[in-house]
């Protein structure tokens, strides 16, 4: 029988896996440790915040570090533990193109290293990010709107960032024009950013904690693909699904969709 991701609890070994944490004090990290501490088929082995020593990530074994940091410092994090062979699971923000390249050379000397880098963990918005995808080049419009909680330092969110490229590479396969736009006046910001030629719209308000509406338009008519994470729970079932994962895939996965379908 199908198991839905929170019901496939093991991690395939006799030994729990050892896992270390990095950002281990921020919001998302104290939600992993307690989700790790949680598992059956894991250990959580080293909890390292700022100013810690990633040499404890050694001390302890830990064959995989999950990473919920900040941009500035999640790739030294990332270079570190592929150096010194442990596998690491990220969600941390900030990876462009080019950064997902560098990894991917970091990784070329360490043939059995597994990096798994997802802008979203949570189940539902890799699937919202899947729907929109699916639904672009059936529309002449198309703007994504992301809202979440006050103390995110990163705007646009990675999310909304993968999503208007997912959406901006569906319309130039199907040829579409860009969005049209009568805009001649606008004062700073009134039409968001643009990301592959998407328009990207970041709200910030006490209450929120991460959400993500892509619209779409065309003659008569609108779509909107909606996700919400009411919790930072949200983001579990995807987190421990990954540290899973990682252990028997070297090389570079970028976001959760490819382990779901697993
Ligand atoms: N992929 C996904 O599903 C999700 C991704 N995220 C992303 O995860 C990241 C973290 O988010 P969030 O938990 O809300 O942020 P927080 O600011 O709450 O947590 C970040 C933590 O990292 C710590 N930190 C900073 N530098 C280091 C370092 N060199 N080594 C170890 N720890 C360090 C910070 O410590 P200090 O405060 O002392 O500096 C802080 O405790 C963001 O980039 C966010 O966008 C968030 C939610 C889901
Ligand atoms: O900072 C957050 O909270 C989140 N960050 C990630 C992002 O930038 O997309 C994922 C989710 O949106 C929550």
């Amino acid at each position: 029988m199908e198991q839905t991701v929170s019901e496939s609890v093991t991690n395939g070994s006799e030994q729990p896996v050892r896992v270390g944490v990095l950002g281990s004090a921020g919001r998302m990290g104290t939600e992993v440790c307690r989700a790790v501490g949680g598992a059956g088929d894991m250990d959580l082995v080293a909890t390292i915040g700022s100013g810690g020593a990633l040499a404890g990530l050694t001390d302890a074994s830990a064959q995989v570090v999950v990473d919920f940091t900040t941009p500035d410092v999640v790739m030294d994090n990332v270079r570190w533990c592929i150096g010194h062979g442990i596998h690491a699971v990220v969600g941390t923000s900030g990876f462009t193109a080019e950064r997902l390249d560098t990894v991917r050379e970091w990784l070329l000397d360490r043939p059995g290293v597994g990096v798994v880098v997802a802008p979203n963990f949570a189940v539902g918005a890799v699937l919202m990010m899947e729907f929109a995808e699916r639904a672009a080049r059936y529309f002449a419009s198309a703007e994504i709107v992301e809202l979440h909680h006050p103390r995110k330092i990163d705007a646009p969110s990675g999310t909304a960032i993968r999503t208007a490229e997912m959406i901006g590479a569906a319309r130039e396969r199907a040829g579409l024009r860009p969005s049209p736009d009568a805009t001649e006046t606008e004062l700073p910001g009134a039409r968001g950013t643009e990301v592959a030629s998407v328009r990207v719209h970041s709200v910030r308000s006490a209450g929120l904690v991460a959400h993500q509406e892509v619209l779409f338009g065309g003659p008569g008519e609108t779509l909107t693909v909606r996700h919400d994470s009411y919790d930072r729970t949200s983001f579990m079932p995807g987190v421990l699904l990954a540290v899973r994962a990682v252990l028997d895939r070297p090389g570079l996965t970028v976001g959760l969709g490819p382990l779901l379908d697993a």
